[in-house]
């Protein structure tokens, strides 16, 4: 391991194999604990929730933004050691923050997400490298079975990317691929405990139930990409800004607060994946 890694080569090669890679209390009890309640009581994250809506009609609230500000969460997604932890699993080229979700999985009524690749959504943002994308899901409550926590299925990016068409008002994978899928890769429940960091790359499959549970699941989901892969249908320039890196404490300080009004957030009639094309 180089001085000054976070992960280490076997971790890496484990992301490269498995397609995904845990890593518990990425983030402190602290840190984490700042980040949920400055969430909750965020009311510029509330305002500019949509509402996803699976084929059975529940629903999660969802908060998407592009460029990571100064705000507590810009301040965590541009820390040094999630940039350095990103770095390592893509390897060379500028890291650079695509967007991050709110994901707000309420009690009864948080909704399913079918199955799907990330990049299933982002090839049609006109992305043409699938190894220069990941996911990294920051667990901000208990993330397990009851409350519909993410399922994945390891190995299963080698596939490459599968078609994918409309699912209510989500991109599903092809269920004739996503069944010979599920024969043939071990299909793992991510438990994650508040801090806990999922980092999974662009085409993995996975997909989650509905929350049917008494208690929330929220959690931080940021996109990275690498500056060379520039796509030739986004709009947004931040998917190819390299990151201004800040410490990592640099959230943790007195004052830091929620989103600030002018965060260039996604509104649902721009985007190209809610599309047909
Ligand atoms: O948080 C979840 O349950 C799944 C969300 C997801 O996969 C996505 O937003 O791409
Ligand atoms: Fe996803």
């Amino acid at each position: 391991m180089m001085a000054g890694e976070i992960l280490t080569q076997q971790q890496r090669e484990q992301y490269l194999n498995d397609g995904y890679l845990i890593i518990p209390d990425f983030l402190s009890t602290k840190g984490v604990e700042l980040l949920y309640s400055i969430a909750t009581e965020d009311q510029v994250m509330r305002s500019n929730a949509m509402d996803f809506n699976d084929q059975s009609n529940k629903s999660t609230k969802l908060t998407l933004w592009f460029t990571p500000g100064d705000d507590v969460y810009g301040l965590l997604i541009r820390s040094e050691r999630i940039i350095n932890a990103v770095q390592t699993l893509l390897g060379e080229g500028e890291v650079c923050h695509f967007h991050s979700k709110l994901m707000q999985k309420e009690p009864k009524v948080g909704g399913a997400w079918e199955w799907h690749q990330d990049y299933g959504y982002w090839y049609k943002n006109g992305f043409l490298y699938p190894d220069a994308m990941i996911s990294v899901m920051l667990a901000l409550t208990e993330a397990n079975s009851q409350n519909g926590c993410l399922q994945v299925l390891k190995g299963s990016h080698k596939m490459g990317r599968l078609e994918h068409s409309f699912a209510g008002e989500q991109q599903g994978a092809d269920m004739n691929f996503v069944e010979q899928a599920l024969e043939r890769f071990e299909r793992v429940e991510v438990v994650l405990k508040p801090g806990d960091v999922l980092f999974f790359h662009s085409n993995l499959l996975h997909m989650s139930e509905a929350n049917l549970s008494e208690k929330p699941r929220w959690s931080l989901i940021s996109a990275y990409n690498l500056s060379y892969n520039v796509p030739f249908r986004e709009k947004n320039t931040s998917c190819i800004t390299p990151v201004k890196v800040v410490a990592d404490g640099a959230f943790l300080a007195s004052g830091t607060t929620g989103l600030s009004a002018d965060t260039d957030f996604l509104k649902k009639e721009n985007e190209i994946t809610l599309k047909e094309n």
